[in-house]
């Protein structure tokens, strides 16, 4: 009804060392934090230990879907999922999309998800239906002149509030945040003496930022029920509000046995490798979490996250997406049960605010003093632009 067809779909790669970093954050030069001994599943290999980088947690890079509509405005998002995404999104998903209405996201969304649920569901194959799908949002706002957040109901709040994700909860609380999230250095592999370590961390931690600052410990995925029992025991005393993926995200029944373990008071969360409302309706019927972790940009993009947020209220439960920086924000300002939202600090030394997806994206809105006012939200779509100066590369054409 009055708006431009889509015209073509165009997929591209940002490869590391070439404006790596941004959407595939962990790609990051030496001697920055995020790749500092923090412990993995893979942490059992000692070669691996060390970084995450060693094992090929960069290998992917970013994917950036452009979407063109016939009055040559054109939509776009970044997401990881690198040269595999782009094969998909070009090869198989730009088929649902050429030719159509914009504005039919609920049909195309669909038609990507059951039209590769033979080799999909998870992983890569969402992290493209993601990208699609946000890049799609960014059009439609585009043709409509509205913020994104418009389109999803509007602010209900005047702000955001952000807790900092980074080696630094010290520094981020005298930059304003609400909290602060430690990486978990110390696996099961390194035993009592590395058990040791979490918990003195969280204690020097606490000496340093006083008794009413959150601080919390994401696992990534690196534990089993029994230590993640114990690590929660031990830092309770320390007040630790939350333990985060802390274990396998196959591992439903291990998340439901974890959240009747912890003490009581202490938050369990997960979600950011989850994806799709069915995925979450796991977690959330077998009461695995009191939060939810959804990443707009690997769950299934804004039309999957406005379900799984829906389901989660049902429940109860907080949805407080992973990072993905603007593509969360124009979703959180608009949810009651997504009260904060998480800023993740790219900086190396996690010692000032850096944009989440530099340098990749322009006019990439940061929080001040912990907290964003939502009218920095008020441009088109997402509001934000490509930078010209990453070279991007179109690997596949159909
Ligand atoms: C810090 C974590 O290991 C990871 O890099 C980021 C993450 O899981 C989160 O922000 O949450
Ligand atoms: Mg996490």
């Amino acid at each position: 009804m009055g708006y431009p067809k889509i015209k073509q779909v165009r997929a591209y790669v940002i490869k590391g060392g070439e404006g790596g970093g941004g959407a595939d954050y962990h790609d990051q030069g030496e001697g920055h934090w995020i790749d500092n001994h923090i412990a993995t599943s893979m942490g059992r290999y000692p070669e691996y230990r060390q970084s995450r980088k060693s094992f090929g947690i960069n290998v992917l890079g970013t994917l950036v879907v452009e979407i063109e509509a016939d009055d040559g405005t054109v939509g776009f998002a970044v997401t990881t999922g690198g040269e595999p995404a782009c094969y998909m999104v070009e090869k198989h998903f730009a088929r649902f999309l050429e030719g159509r209405n914009p504005f039919e996201y609920e049909r195309i969304w669909d038609q990507m998800y059951f039209g590769s649920q033979y080799y999909g569901r998870k992983g890569i194959v969402v992290n493209a239906i993601s990208g699609v799908d946000l890049a799609l949002w960014d059009l439609m706002g585009k043709l409509r002149q509205e913020p994104v957040y418009h389109m999803l109901g509007g602010a209900v709040r005047d702000e955001l509030q952000f807790y900092a994700t980074g080696a630094r909860p010290d520094l981020a609380k005298e930059m304003g945040f609400i909290g602060g999230k430690l990486p978990l250095y110390h696996g099961p592999i390194e035993g009592d003496e590395g058990l040791k370590k979490n918990v003195e961390l969280i204690a020097d931690m606490r000496s340093r930022v006083g008794e009413d600052f959150w601080l919390m410990y994401d696992c990534w995925m690196a534990l089993d029920v029994n230590y993640a029992t114990k690590l929660a025991h031990k830092c309770h005393e320390y007040g630790l509000k939350w333990i985060e993926e802390a274990i396998n995200p196959d591992d439903y029944w291990g998340y439901q046995q974890l959240k009747k373990n912890v003490p009581a008071g202490m938050l369990v969360t997960t979600g950011e490798h989850e994806s799709t409302r069915w995925g979450f309706k796991m977690l959330l019927e077998m009461g695995c979490c009191d939060i939810i972790q959804p990443d707009v940009g690997w769950c299934g993009g804004v039309t999957e996250l406005l379900k799984i947020s829906a389901l989660a209220d049902a429940h109860g439960a907080l949805v407080v997406p992973h990072g993905s920086s603007v593509y969360s924000y124009h979703f959180v300002i608009t949810r009651h049960n997504s009260p904060f939202a998480e800023f993740l600090m790219m900086a190396p030394k996690a010692d000032h605010v850096a944009p989440m997806f530099h340098p990749q994206l322009l006019n990439e809105p940061i929080p001040e003093k912990g907290r964003l006012k939502v009218t920095a939200l008020d441009k088109p779509g997402f509001g934000v632009n490509l930078n010209p100066e990453v070279k991007l590369y179109r690997p596949y054409e159909h």
